[in-house]
C-alpha cells in the first residue's frame, strides 16, 4: 500500500512538473524582447497551416534544382523562393532569437539584446543621421533594427519587405512600441524597388541583399532612390580571404549556410566594393566587423544549443498535437543543421555576415 501511495505521489510531481515546464517553454518562453511570439503561436507566415509541409518541401527542391543550375541562376524567381522561406522561418525567428534577423558581434559584459542593438546603432553613426531624415531600410524583416534607429536618431524609417507576413508583424510591433509615426512598413521588391527617385536622405541594409541574385540590381536602385550627396551602408555577408573554394570542406560549409538560409549564391568580400564603385557609388569605408578585436558573433549560436533540443521538443509535440503546423518540425530541423554550418564558418574564418560597407552617391 505505502508503496502504491509513493508511486502516485512521484506520478503526480512528474505530471505537475512535466505539465508545468511544457505550459511554460509553449505558451510563455520567448525571447526576452517585448513578448512576440511563444511556441503556441507558431505559424507558416502567409502559408495556411496546411501548406507549411508543401512549401518546406517546395522549398528543398527549389534549392536542389538550383544547385544543379537551374531556378537560382533565373533571378526573377528567387524573390518567390526568399518570400516562401520567410513565410516558413519567420515565427520561429521571432520566437527563438527575436525581433532583430541578424548577428552582431558579442560584448562581454553585455547580453545579446544589448549588443545587437548596438550593432544597429552603429548605422545612426555611419549615416549620420538626423530627426526627420527620410531613411530606406531594405530588407527590413519585422523591424528590429528599424525600431532601434528610429529611436536612437529621430529619423523617419521606411522599411521595404518581400514578405506580407512580415509587414504584418512589423507594423504590430511598431505600433506596440510607440513607434509607428516614425516607422512605415511596404510589402514590395527591392530589385524593383517601389520609390521615387532621389527620394531619400539615405539607406541601409543588414543581412538582406545576400538574397539578392545580382547584388548590383539591389545596389542600382539603391542608388536611383537616394538624394545626391546622401549615404548607403550594408552589412553584407561574404566569404573571406580564407575561403578556399578548391577545399571541399569549405565548400561544404558554404553550400550549407546557402541551403539553410536561402541564399542563391554566396559572394566574395572582394566583390561588394566593385560593384558599388560600377553602380555609381565612392566607396567611403569597408570593413569586416568581425575581425579582432571584435568578439565572435557565433558565440550565441552555439550557446544555444541545449535551447535548440528544448525546442525541437516542443515544436514535435505541438506539430504532433496538431497546435503547430505540420512542416514546423522539417524547418526547425533545416534551421538547427544551418545554425551548425554558419558556426563553422565562423570558426574556420571562411565566412562572415558583417562585411560593412559604407557608400555615396556622390552631388
Ligand atoms: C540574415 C539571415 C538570418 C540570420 C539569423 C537571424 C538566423 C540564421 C540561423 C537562424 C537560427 C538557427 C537555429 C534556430 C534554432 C534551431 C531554433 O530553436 C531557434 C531559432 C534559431 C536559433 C534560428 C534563429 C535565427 C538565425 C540565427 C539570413 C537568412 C540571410
Ligand atoms: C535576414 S532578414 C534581415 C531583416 C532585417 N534587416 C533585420 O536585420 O532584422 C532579410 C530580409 O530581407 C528581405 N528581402 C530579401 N529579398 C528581398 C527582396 N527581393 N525585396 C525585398 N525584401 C527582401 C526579407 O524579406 C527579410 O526581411
Amino acid at each position: 500500500m505505502e508503496f502504491f501511495k509513493e508511486l502516485l505521489t512521484l506520478f503526480c510531481t512528474a505530471v505537475v512538473v512535466f505539465g508545468g515546464g511544457f505550459y511554460y517553454f509553449t505558451c510563455l518562453f520567448g525571447p526576452a524582447e517585448l513578448k512576440g511570439k511563444t511556441a503556441v503561436q507558431l505559424s507558416g507566415g502567409s502559408l495556411d497551416k496546411e501548406k507549411v509541409k508543401e512549401g518546406y518541401e517546395q522549398y528543398w527542391s527549389f534549392f536542389q534544382r538550383g544547385v544543379n543550375g537551374n531556378d537560382l541562376n533565373a533571378s526573377d524567381k528567387v524573390p518567390a523562393f526568399v518570400d516562401t522561406f520567410y513565410n516558413l522561418v519567420t515565427d520561429i525567428y521571432e520566437w527563438g532569437w527575436g525581433q532583430s534577423f541578424h548577428f552582431s558581434p558579442s560584448i562581454s559584459g553585455k547580453s545579446h539584446r544589448d549588443a545587437t542593438r548596438m550593432h544597429e546603432e552603429m548605422v545612426v553613426d555611419l549615416l549620420d543621421l538626423k530627426p526627420k531624415a527620410r531613411i530606406l531600410d531594405a530588407g527590413c524583416g519585422v523591424g528590429g533594427p528599424m525600431r532601434a534607429i528610429a529611436a536612437h536618431s529621430g529619423a523617419n524609417i521606411v522599411g521595404i519587405t518581400i514578405n506580407e507576413y512580415q509587414v504584418e508583424r512589423a507594423r504590430a510591433h511598431n505600433k506596440r512600441s510607440g513607434l509607428d509615426s516614425l516607422c512605415e512598413v511596404v510589402c514590395g521588391n527591392f530589385l524593383k524597388m517601389p520609390f521615387d527617385d532621389n527620394s531619400f536622405d539615405g539607406a541601409y541594409s543588414i543581412e538582406a541583399t545576400c538574397h539578392a541574385p545580382k547584388l548590383e540590381e539591389v545596389y542600382t536602385k539603391i542608388y536611383r532612390v537616394l538624394k545626391p550627396g546622401s549615404r548607403y551602408v550594408s552589412y553584407e555577408w561574404v566569404t573571406t580571404e580564407l575561403y578556399d573554394s578548391e577545399d571541399p570542406e569549405h565548400v561544404e560549409i558554404i553550400r550549407g549556410i546557402e541551403r539553410g538560409d536561402a541564399l542563391p549564391g554566396l559572394r566574395s568580400y572582394k566583390d561588394i566594393a566593385e560593384i558599388a564603385t560600377k553602380v555609381g557609388f565612392e566607396v567611403v569605408k569597408e570593413k569586416d566587423l568581425a575581425k579582432p578585436p571584435a568578439e565572435p558573433w557565433w558565440t550565441r549560436l552555439k550557446m544555444g544549443r541545449i535551447a535548440y533540443w528544448r525546442n525541437h521538443i516542443v515544436v514535435t509535440i505541438l506539430s504532433w498535437l496538431g497546435i503547430a503546423p505540420k512542416g514546423v518540425v522539417d524547418v526547425h530541423d533545416m534551421l538547427y543543421v544551418t545554425a551548425d554550418y554558419l558556426a563553422k564558418g565562423g570558426d574556420a574564418g571562411i565566412f562572415t555576415p558583417m562585411h560593412m560597407i559604407l557608400c555615396r552617391k556622390p552631388e
